[in-house]
C-alpha cells in the first residue's frame, strides 16, 4: 500500500535522503526510527507529496505521491511532526476544516475519538497545551478511518495514559487492515505496535526488518567470589559480554548445560538473567552506524 523506491532528495546544504526503499503492506505497522535529523520527516513529506524527489518514487495505493498529491492527501491520515493551525480556531473548527478539505465525514467516529481522548473541542487552539494540540492532530488523522496512516512522532507531548489510548487505536486500525508508517523515538511503543521496523541514519536506511526477527540477546549476570573465579570464567568456552567488580555477564545461547557446568567450577554469590531490550539494540545501531558493537569488557 505504501511503497518507496530508491527515493533520493539532496538539499543544498548536502543533507537529505538517499536511495530509500520501504514498503508497508495492508494491516502492517512500520516503525520508522533514527537519530534527530536522520531523514524521517523528509521521507514522510515525500509520501504526502509536499516535496519532489531528485530520484526514485513514492506511491500510496498505486497513486504517485507527487503527481497525484491532491488525491493522496485526501485519502491518507497524516499527522505531521508539527501541526500548523490557523489563528482564532478551536479544536472543533479545525476538525471541521479537515473534514471539509477531505470531503469525507464520519461524525460518529470523530465524536468517539473526541470522547476517548477526553478532548475539549471548544478550547481555542492558541490556549491549548502541546499535548492537547497533539490530540487534535491525532483525531484529525484517524477520524475518516483512512486505509493509510502516516504518523510523524505521534505520541510526542502525550501523557502516559493518552499514549496507551493512542497505541490501542493504532492496533485497532491495524486490525482493520490499515497500513501505518509511524516515526518514533520511543522504543517501547515500537515494540508494542510495530510489525516492521526501519532505521534511518544520515539519510540512508541501515536496517529494515520484521521486529520479531531482530535478535534480542539474553544474558546471565553472575557475581563470583573473587578474581580467580572471574579468570576461570574468562578462560571457559562461555561468551563473556562484560566483567566488572566481580560481576561477569555471560551471553546465553541455548548452552544451558555448558553454563551450569562452568558455573559449578566457581563460587557463585548472586545470579540474575537479563534480556537485551529493543532500545539496547538500537543504541548500538545509532552509535555504530550500522555495525553492531561486539564485546565490551568494562
Ligand atoms: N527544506 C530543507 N532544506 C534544507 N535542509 C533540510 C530541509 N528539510 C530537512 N532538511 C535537513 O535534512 C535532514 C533530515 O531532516 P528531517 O526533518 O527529515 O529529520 P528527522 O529524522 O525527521 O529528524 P527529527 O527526529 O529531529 O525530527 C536534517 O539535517 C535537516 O536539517
Amino acid at each position: 500500500m505504501i511503497s518507496i523506491s530508491n527515493l533520493t532528495k539532496k538539499f543544498q546544504n548536502g543533507k537529505g535522503i538517499y536511495n530509500v526503499d520501504l514498503s508497508v503492506e495492508k494491516g502492517e505497522v512500520m516503525g520508522f526510527i533514527g537519530p534527530n535529523g536522520a531523514g524521517k520527516s523528509t521521507t514522510i513529506r515525500h509520501l504526502m507529496g509536499f516535496m519532489k524527489s531528485d530520484e526514485g518514487t513514492a506511491t500510496i495505493q498505486g497513486l504517485d505521491c507527487f503527481k497525484q498529491a491532491a488525491d493522496v492527501q485526501k485519502m491518507v491520515g497524516y499527522l505531521p511532526g508539527e501541526i500548523a493551525f490557523f489563528d482564532g480556531m478551536n479544536g472543533l473548527d479545525f476538525l471541521n476544516l479537515m473534514g471539509n478539505m477531505r470531503g469525507t465525514y464520519n461524525d460518529d467516529y470523530r465524536n468517539e475519538l473526541i470522547h476517548r481522548f477526553q478532548f475539549d473541542v471548544k478550547t481555542p487552539i492558541r490556549k491549548m497545551s502541546k499535548g492537547m494540540k497533539q490530540k487534535v492532530g491525532i483525531i484529525a488523522a484517524f477520524m475518516h478511518r483512512p486505509n493509510v496512516l502516516l504518523l510523524d512522532e505521534p505520541t510526542s507531548g502525550l501523557d502516559p495514559l493518552m499514549q496507551n489510548i493512542f497505541m490501542d487505536l493504532v492496533l485497532e486500525h491495524k486490525q482493520r487492515g490499515t497500513a501505518i508508517l509511524m516515526s518514533s523515538h520511543i522504543f517501547s511503543e515500537i515494540d508494542r505496535v510495530c510489525d516492521q521496523l526501519a532505521i534511518i541514519k544520515d539519510g540512508r536506511i541501515i536496517v529494515s526488518s520484521p521486529v520479531d526477527a531482530l535478535e534480542k540477546k539474553q544474558f546471565l549476570k553472575v557475581t563470583v567470589k573473587d578474581e580467580v573465579d572471574v579468570e576461570k570464567l574468562k578462560q571457559s568456552p562461555l561468551v563473556i559480554e562484560a566483567c566488572k567488580n566481580g560481576v561477569v555477564t555471560i551471553r546465553i545461547e541455548d548452552n544451558y548445560s555448558t553454563i551450569f557446568q562452568e558455573l559449578s567450577r566457581v563460587q557463585v554469590l548472586h545470579m540474575e538473567t537479563y534480556h537485551e531490550k529493543l532500545e539496547d539494540l538500537f543504541i548500538n545501531y545509532y552509535e555504530a552506524g550500522g555495525q553492531k558493537h561486539e564485546y565490551s569488557t568494562l
